[in-house]
């Protein structure tokens, strides 16, 4: 496989470390991607953004100030999007525009995050999700074209979890075939939605819907908010930008307020329900909720999104942890590597196999999404409810274990990993923002757990599961399980510790309802246990999901990367079997000696993955144009890069900062 050639000498270390590797890189890297084509695909897209060096910054983007870093981010976009449009659409096919490799190559232009994200993150989804065929041909080409740009606007200052009590007004008015949009409260401000605030001239709005003196409830239009020329807010617009938060500091969340704006009917999104030009409004005649859509697509795609986002911050952590020497373990010998350090392994290792559980998960997932679309397209909701529950729990699970990973990737490198020139703190506040956004990680369980308890009751009364709960039929009246230490064992002890948790729920809410407690009162009583079992189950889900994956995908692999990947899933298992030891006593029968075993065994798979951990992270094939990291570069240059780092800060511009002049030597000769 041709490696990006290090202008540098490798590190010493980290060169024994690749000696050490055991399997086949090139090979690893092709099951990731999908297959030797697709890694190729890919490799041809990343040399056509990167190698022109577009995507570097003369100046870090976190020394700019607030305008700058905006303003640089819109020039990097334009760069990034004439080239998206001309050159890598063509590889990929229009209809891959949100491939995972044209969002992986968008990391190298940008540390944080493009003004233009959601244009082609949610606006276009949108439009391609709850279009008419007329209104598709009418918007479709001119967002792909970027002739427009697009924002997300649902969520708004008093509501974001809350779709029904959004308070912005849609009002059609027959005589004129229009919709007024009005914001009637300062809680009805359209708050948050990324790119709104100063770089889209379109965007997609959720609202109330009004029509015949009726509400029919939240609905989607389009709307033009700025004059495609001069760039201006249109009359009956108030837009601007929300003001600095944790993360995304290089794009502009906007608010916008509506004064009776006016739009054309033909603005509604009208693929699901429509109003007539004579106001008559037709309801969709298949789901409910088919105006969610957008939200379930994201959901599915950050699966796939936190799997890169972890693989970017284990293979900065574990390269860094190579190079990095600390402590002497005897007198005289030299420091080890702190990659040598169980517990450091103990942090690090479970990144690489979480990285790989979720790509995994979400190819799954990806698929199960078209099926369900393809089921929709010919009328039948039926797998509709599945899905949503399906990719509420991932969404949760897999973004707040995400989270919490990257963090550990971040304590793994000390101090060091504290500099935003790691990229570790840019990677963490990004991934924090996906614990919240596209639904809550509480929020989107409860609603997984909705589907659970209806799922278990169906069960209780003999019926056939559908195939995400089917362990459900099997494990609903099953008391505790017989501990069996293998690896089917354990991913069937989640299954029977998913189940004992939902049947407690149900069991609650029977209690309290029986006890006088209205059904709404005892679920809310009983939610800390939902929450509980939705993570449960999607636990299991991931386990089962993860170990069939894996087996087959490497089939047909040679047999030392079956045995790494092998090794993997099984640590994934493991480690996850230890940390809900509470559980699994609760549910089987594994006794302290099982757990003590099952502890050695833990221990001492991280010691037989150790001499193939750079390896691994190296199959990530992350260019260090995309990790921007000066501890996770190829090289393993990390003194070299951080004293580079340090010199670019715009305090070392001059010797002396103007400040002691004005104010230090004022207060030192007591004349402030
Ligand atoms: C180069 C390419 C780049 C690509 C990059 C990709 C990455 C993109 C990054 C994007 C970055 C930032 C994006 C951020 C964008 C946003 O955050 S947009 C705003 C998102 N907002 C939310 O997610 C709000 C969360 N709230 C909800 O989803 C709903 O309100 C909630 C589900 C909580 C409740 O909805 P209600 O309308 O109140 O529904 P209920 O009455 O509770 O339920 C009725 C039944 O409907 C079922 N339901 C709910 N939702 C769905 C759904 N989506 N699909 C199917 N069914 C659904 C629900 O379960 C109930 O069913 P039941 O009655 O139990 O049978
Ligand atoms: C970086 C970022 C980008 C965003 N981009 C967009 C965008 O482009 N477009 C857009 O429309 N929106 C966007 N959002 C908004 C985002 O979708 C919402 O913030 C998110 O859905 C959470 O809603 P909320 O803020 O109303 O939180 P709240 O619902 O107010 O949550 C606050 C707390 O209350 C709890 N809670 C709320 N309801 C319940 C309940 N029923 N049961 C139990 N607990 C509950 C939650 O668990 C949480 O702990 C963005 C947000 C962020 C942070």
């Amino acid at each position: 496989m041709k490696i990006n050639k290090p202008k540098h000498d490798v590190n010493p270390d980290l060169a024994k470390e690749r000696l050490k590797c055991n399997f086949n890189i090139e090979e690893v890297t092709n099951i990731i991607d999908g297959g030797k084509d697709k890694t190729v695909q890919r490799k041809k897209i990343e040399d056509i953004a990167l190698n022109n060096g577009a995507s570097l910054d003369e100046v870090p983007e976190e020394c700019l100030s607030i305008k700058e870093r905006y303003e640089n981010a819109v020039r990097k976009s334009c760069v990034y999007g004439n080239l998206v449009r001309n050159e890598m659409l063509e590889i990929t096919g229009i209809e891959n525009f949100e491939s995972p490799v044209l969002r992986r190559t968008a990391d190298a232009f940008f540390k944080d995050i493009s003004p233009f994200m959601l244009h082609l993150g949610m606006f276009v989804p949108t439009l391609i999700g709850q279009c008419t065929p007329e209104q598709t041909a009418e918007w479709l080409p001119k967002a792909l074209d970027m002739q427009i740009i697009g924002a997300y606007a649902q969520t708004e200052l008093g509501h974001g979890t809350f779709i029904r009590g959004l308070e912005t007004t849609a009002t059609y008015n027959p005589e004129k075939e229009e919709f007024v949009l009005h914001s009637p409260t300062i809680t009805s401000y359209k708050w948050w939605a990324g790119g709104l605030g100063k770089t889209a001239n379109h965007c997609v709005v959720m609202a109330q819907l009004y029509t015949q003196g009726k509400c029919h409830g939240t609905h989607l239009f389009i709307v033009k908010i700025r004059d495609l020329d001069t760039h201006m807010p249109l009359p009956g617009i108030t837009v601007g930008e929300i003001g600095p938060r944790m993360g995304f500091s290089s794009a502009d969340n906007g608010f916008l307020r509506f004064d009776h704006f006016r739009i054309p009917r033909e603005n509604m999104l009208m693929k699901h329900a429509k109003v007539e030009k004579d106001g008559v409004y037709v309801k969709s005649a298949k789901h409910g909720k088919l105006t969610y859509g957008t939200m379930v697509f994201i959901r599915v795609t950050l699966v796939s999104e936190m799997s890169f986002n972890i693989s970017k911050a284990a293979t900065i952590a574990i390269r860094y942890s190579a190079v990095r020497r600390q402590t002497e373990l005897r007198p005289n010998e030299p420091e080890p590597q702190i990659l040598d350090y169980p517990t450091q392994q103990h942090k690090l290792f479970i990144c690489i196999a979480t990285a790989h559980a979720f790509q995994l998960t979400s190819c799954w997932l990806w698929n199960t999404f078209q099926a369900v679309l393809a089921d929709m397209k010919k009328g039948n909701v039926d797998t509709l409810p599945e899905l949503h529950a399906l990719s509420s729990c991932l969404k949760a699970v897999s973004t707040s274990d995400a989270l919490s990973h990257i963090e550990q990737c971040r304590f793994a490198c000390g101090g060091h990993g504290y500099m935003l020139s790691s990229n570790l703190p840019f990677i963490y506040s990004f991934v924090a923002a996906t614990r919240t956004y596209e639904g809550d990680y509480t929020v989107l369980l409860l609603q997984t757990a909705r589907f659970l308890v209806k799922a278990s009751e169906q069960a209780e009364a003999g019926k056939k599961l559908t195939q995400t709960v089917s362990y459900l039929n099997r494990t609903a009246n099953a008391d505790r399980l017989n501990w069996d230490n293998t690896h089917e064992g354990i991913i069937k002890s989640f299954q029977v510790i998913a189940a004992g948790k939902i049947g407690q729920c149900v069991k609650s809410i029977r209690d309290r309802t029986a006890s006088g407690m209205d059904y709404e009162d005892a679920w809310l009583m009983t939610t800390v246990q939902l929450v509980g079992a939705a993570e449960a189950h999607c636990r299991a889900v991931l386990l089962n999901t993860y170990w069939s994956e894996m087996r087959k995908i490497t089939e047909a692999s040679s047999a030392d990367v079956k045995k790494v990947m092998h090794q993997l899933a099984v640590l994934y298992l493991m480690y996850w079997a230890l940390e809900k030891t509470g559980d699994l006593l609760k549910y089987s029968s594994v006794s302290k000696k099982d757990l003590d075993e099952l502890q050695r065994r833990y221990e001492e798979l991280l010691a037989e993955l150790r001499p193939n951990a750079v390896g691994l992270v190296d199959a990530f094939d992350l260019r260090d144009e995309i990790l921007h990291s000066s501890l996770g570069s190829y090289d393993g240059r990390v003194y070299e890069r951080l004293i580079e780092e340090a010199h670019k800060s715009p305090l070392n511009d001059e010797p002396v900062n103007q400040s002691f002049h004005k104010y230090t030597k004022p207060l030192m000769l007591g004349k402030l």
